[in-house]
């Protein structure tokens, strides 16, 4: 769905973007996490065709985006900063969005007015950022995209609304293979959601991996020996973390479960015990690995 290749972007001397590569699969729900300043909101203006690149290539469905419209009516963006006329009330922007979006659903519209509880009336810059957020969901919905981009989506809602929100996109994803890709700080909240995760750090993206291949390859071990701990019965490349406390070990390890499980048990260890590891933890392991400071990257 999404095909971006050595994309470089300068901001007269600076450069925000540094041959970046981004790849999202169709139906996929991608995560972009990066630090403030690494380039997501550059990166997603080029995704939309606000921005046009300095050089590399930016294709979704298959063609550039930039001063394409027929690929820019076909996809949704949900931004930080959002911008509504004035004098306009949610019927009104409906009906303009409407005028636009050639895929846009009246019955959708109506739908949702029992998931959006707004009176459509209302102007819309009378209302609480929340509220407007919500209206921004409520519209591009209808829209029925083939592409959501959001960034920092359901900063401002509140925790049942995030929940319908989320709700509403994933149904797409499942019903239409709607894609999905969201850039966020947190990390808690797109565990949930996504299936695909990119981080960005100074321009380019440093990590890209799909959420299941990343949880069935690295793993946490709590290990105890009745005795010493035997030395080096793992290589440095399988650990990427350790610590111990007295004859229990704690290790973080990257690899086949099973060939580093008997690997274990070759030691005759009292307990081994397999702990869940979340999302950040990896990260935390894995970029660590890779001379980054996940501190700096999510929150
Ligand atoms: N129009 C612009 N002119 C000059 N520099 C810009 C412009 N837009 C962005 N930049 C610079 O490009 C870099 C990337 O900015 P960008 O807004 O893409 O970061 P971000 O990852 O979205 O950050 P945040 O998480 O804080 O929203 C920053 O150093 C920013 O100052």
């Amino acid at each position: 769905m999404i095909e971006v290749k050595e994309l470089t972007k300068h901001f007269g001397e600076f450069k925000a973007l540094d041959s970046l590569n981004l790849h999202v699969k169709e139906g996929s729900v991608y995560g972009l996490l990066g630090p403030n300043g690494a380039g997501k909101t550059t990166l997603i203006k080029h995704l939309i065709g606000i921005y046009q690149q300095d050089s590399g290539t930016v294709l979704v469905q298959g063609k550039p985006v930039y001063e394409n419209p027929d690929i820019k009516s076909s996809i949704g963006y949900i931004s930080d900063d959002l911008y509504f006329f004035s004098q306009y009330t949610i019927d009104d922007m409906a009906k303009f969005y409407a005028s636009i979006y050639p895929n846009w659903s009246w019955e959708r519209y109506e739908l949702l007015k029992q998931v959006f509880p707004i009176n459509s009336n209302r102007r819309i810059t009378r209302l609480s950022k929340g509220m407007q957020k919500q209206v921004a969901f409520w519209l591009s919905i209808c829209t029925i995209p083939q592409l959501m981009i959001l960034d920092e989506p359901v900063d401002g809602l509140d925790p049942v609304m995030r929940k319908k929100v989320w709700n509403l996109l994933l149904q797409d994803v499942a019903e239409q293979q709607t894609t999905v890709l969201v850039s966020s700080h947190n990390l808690r909240e797109l565990e949930d959601v996504c299936d695909h995760v990119g981080i960005l750090h100074n321009g380019k993206i440093v990590v890209e991996r799909e959420l299941d291949n990343v949880k069935s390859d690295i793993h946490k071990l709590q290990i105890a020996f009745s005795s010493e701990v035997p030395k080096e019965f793992l290589s440095k490349e399988e650990v990427l973390h350790s610590s111990q406390n007295g004859s229990v070990l704690l290790l973080i390890v990257k690899g086949n479960k099973e060939k580093l499980l008997s690997k274990v048990q070759k030691e005759n260890p009292v307990v081994l015990d397999i702990l869940p590891l979340t999302l950040e933890e990896i990260f935390i392991y894995e970029l660590g690995g890779m001379g980054y400071d996940i501190q700096n990257i999510t929150i």
